[in-house]
């Protein structure tokens, strides 16, 4: 079974023009860290590369491509979750840095702490040597035009937030049977200066622990913390659940409990993954064996040989 990487790209609605984007960018982040996990890297290794690929990619809300807070500016969460130590690494509201998730990495491996935010986050970035990067980087036309129609008067908040989609994140059991997590966002558009949403919280935007398994979460960050997601799914597996099974009593308490709708992707240590989501939509993409699958709508569900380009 093993191993296996699982990645989506976001729970948002995604204008029909847009979809090919990013189906092309979850589909070729899955090929690469599936690649690194058959030349024998580890799951850590893979869902890092994952989820920076998707962060340089700037269809999705993560590093370039990131929703703009109130103030028009970007400010990024991260995490990451080794599962064999069940040690993690997290930034938020960071800025002016490309990929979050690399930093998030940093904090794991390199001081004590689980978080480091803001500011204090950008110091730790320029004391490991991670370059400093002007935010219109990672601002795009994009992103731009949807903050300013945010703005005007008469514009339905619901319509708007939903009309960016593109958090990022991945799963992955490598074959050692280790399993990790990695998520990233730009958060959600026209957020409060200095909001930290679900993703760089453990537990809620992301878990990993190689006895039961790991999940990264996407949809309304609000929610999910209320309901630590990731880790209810987690306990659902505990108690025997399947990932399928798990994944969707998660939602659907998130759900009926706080008018949640988000989406997650799940793996066990046997290697069994699941797609699952409560929003419309959730690009996602997955490789296991000599197959690559993936799809955005419910039910949707692709597949074409790993070796297919
Ligand atoms: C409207 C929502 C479902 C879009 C979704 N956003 C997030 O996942 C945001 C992240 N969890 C946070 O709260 O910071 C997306 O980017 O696809």
């Amino acid at each position: 079974m093993l191993p296996v990487v699982v990645v989506h790209g976001g729970a948002g609605q995604i204008p029909k023009e847009r979809s090919e984007m990013s189906t092309a960018g979850v589909c070729r982040a899955a090929r690469a860290a599936y690649s690194i996990l058959q030349g024998g890297g580890s799951s850590m290794d893979a869902v890092v590369e994952a989820v920076s690929l998707l962060e340089n990619d700037p269809s999705f809300n993560a590093g370039c491509g990131s929703v703009l807070n109130v103030k028009g500016e970007v400010e990024m969460d991260a995490i990451v979750m080794d599962g064999k130590m069940l040690r993690s690494g997290a930034v938020s509201a960071v800025r002016n840095i490309a990929n979050p998730v690399q930093l998030a990495r940093l904090v794991m491996d390199k001081t004590s702490h689980a978080c480091l935010t803001a500011e204090g986050a950008n110091q730790f970035a320029s004391a490991m040597g991670v370059p400093s990067v002007p935010q219109e980087s990672l601002i795009t036309e994009y992103s731009q035009m949807r903050w300013k129609k945010n703005l005007t008067p008469d514009a339905d908040p619901v319509e708007c937030q939903m009309g960016k989609m593109g958090t990022v994140g991945a799963v992955a059991v490598d074959g050692e049977g280790n399993i990790s997590c990695a998520t990233s966002t730009g958060g959600m558009l026209n957020k409060m200066e200095g909001r930290v949403g679900d993703t760089p919280c453990i537990g809620s935007g992301g878990y990993a622990d190689n006895n039961i398994g790991a999940v990264s979460t996407t949809g309304h960050g609000e929610a999910i913390m209320k309901v630590t997601l990731a880790r209810l799914i987690l306990f659902h597996m505990e108690q025997g659940q399947s990932v399928e099974a798990a994944s969707d009593l998660g939602l659907a308490y998130m759900r009926s409990r706080v008018h949640g709708l988000g989406g997650v992707v799940t793996v066990d240590p046997r290697g069994h993954w699941a797609v699952r989501f409560s929003s419309r939509q959730m690009s996602w993409a997955a490789a296991q064996k000599d197959t690559l699958h993936y799809g955005l709508y419910t039910g949707e569900h692709y597949t074409q040989s790993i070796n297919a380009h």
